[in-house]
């Protein structure tokens, strides 16, 4: 593995009066803008500006396929992933109408469908294999898998860094990938087992009891590994290593990182293992249903913006968040302070 991937430097906070006193000479009670006011800061911090800009809003979805899916770990198909790669293509994805709402770009990354795409304008081949294989029996992939799936996720958001882009957003599909999600949670939280799994894409009571019992097998199999790079090995999906090499390049770039539910708070937390200073890049921008979620949002001491009772993935809860996160470019750029509009501070 390429550790040079994992340099996040600290937050430049240089900046940090300069923008406090914007903040609170705005024409508002001090404080009141709660959580726009928290992102004001961070984005001015990150871009390393009293007037921070967008450019290029890009949102990439990384997808792959599961071994364990054989096994029964999800109330969907392994085929509905390639399908849903199509989708993404087409246009038609939940993710598409909320990109496109915002005037976002998209790229769809197969990092490990098991499908062949064949070339296909919009999507990015980085596939690593056909799919991980079954780690209730083997590790998912290999080392060498797991830090190549790494590396070019941090070669695509280094494409996007050139080609513009500032703001990056992160999501995922992979039927089977919540189940990877919650062992990976499990592992580097040390949060019991069964508090970090729940209903993925929809699962009744008896998959669910099914999946508990499949994950503390799979768990049993690796012995409790903790160290995140085998952690994201044993279990990981190519999506999720793709996405949190992705994730580590964006941040190392100094770019504002979007990041969407349990599945990709799973890359996250893995990169923030990585690099202690990752989530001073990110902004959580929602709280999904899958119980876990709210467990690594605590490890990263993260405050989501929005909870709509969202878990679909695909970077649907960082798209539909996007218009309060450039609220707060707007809010610090454009409203009056005391001066300018005449207001009394007192
Ligand atoms: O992002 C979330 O919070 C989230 C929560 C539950 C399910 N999902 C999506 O559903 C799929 C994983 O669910 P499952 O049951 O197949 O493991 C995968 O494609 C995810 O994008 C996503
Ligand atoms: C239809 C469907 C769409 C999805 N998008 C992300 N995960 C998904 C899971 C399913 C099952």
């Amino acid at each position: 593995m390429n550790e040079t991937l994992f340099n996040v430097p600290a937050l430049d906070r240089t900046l940090t009066a300069a923008l406090q006193r914007k903040i609170d000479r705005k024409t508002k009670p001090l404080g009141a803008l709660g959580q726009i006011e928290t992102m004001a800061m961070q984005i001015g911090l990150i871009q390393r500006t009293l007037t921070p800009q967008f450019k290029q809003p890009h949102f990439v979805v990384f997808a792959g396929d599961h071994g364990a899916t054989r096994l029964g770990i999800s109330s969907a198909s392994q085929e509905v992933t390639w399908q849903m790669v199509e989708n993404f293509l087409a246009g038609g994805a939940g993710i598409n109408v909320f990109v496109r709402q915002n005037g976002l770009g998209i790229t769809i990354v197969d990092a490990g469908v098991a499908h062949n795409f064949g070339p296909r304008p919009g999507l990015v081949d980085a596939k690593i294999a056909a799919g991980t294989r079954n780690y209730v029996d083997e590790p998912a992939m290999t080392a060498a898998q797991c830090a190549l799936a790494m590396q070019r996720g941090a070669h695509i958001v280094a494409s996007l860094v050139a080609a513009g882009s500032n703001v990056i957003g992160f999501g995922e599909m992979g039927i089977g990938n919540s189940s990877s999600a919650s062992l990976i949670t499990h592992c580097l939280t040390c949060a019991p087992l069964d508090e970090c799994i729940g209903r993925g894409a929809g699962l009744g009571e008896a998959g669910l009891q099914r999946k508990r019992r499949l994950l503390a097998q799979a768990l049993a199999r690796a012995g409790q590994p903790r160290a995140p790079l085998t952690v994201l090995a044993e279990f990981g999906g190519f999506e999720i290593a793709m996405m949190a090499g992705a994730m580590l390049g964006a941040a190392q770039a100094g770019v504002l990182l979007l990041i969407d539910g349990f599945i990709a708070g799973s890359a996250a937390l893995v990169a923030s293992r990585l690099a202690p200073h990752f989530a001073e890049y990110c902004i959580f921008c929602h709280h999904s249903v899958e119980p876990g979620h709210r467990i690594q949002l605590a490890a990263m001491n993260a405050d989501p913006l929005i909870d709509l009772r969202l878990r679909l993935g695909e970077g649907t809860g960082a798209a539909l968040a996007y218009p309060l996160v450039l609220a707060a470019v707007n809010f610090l750029n454009e409203m009056a302070s005391f001066e300018s509009a005449g207001v009394s501070d007192h």
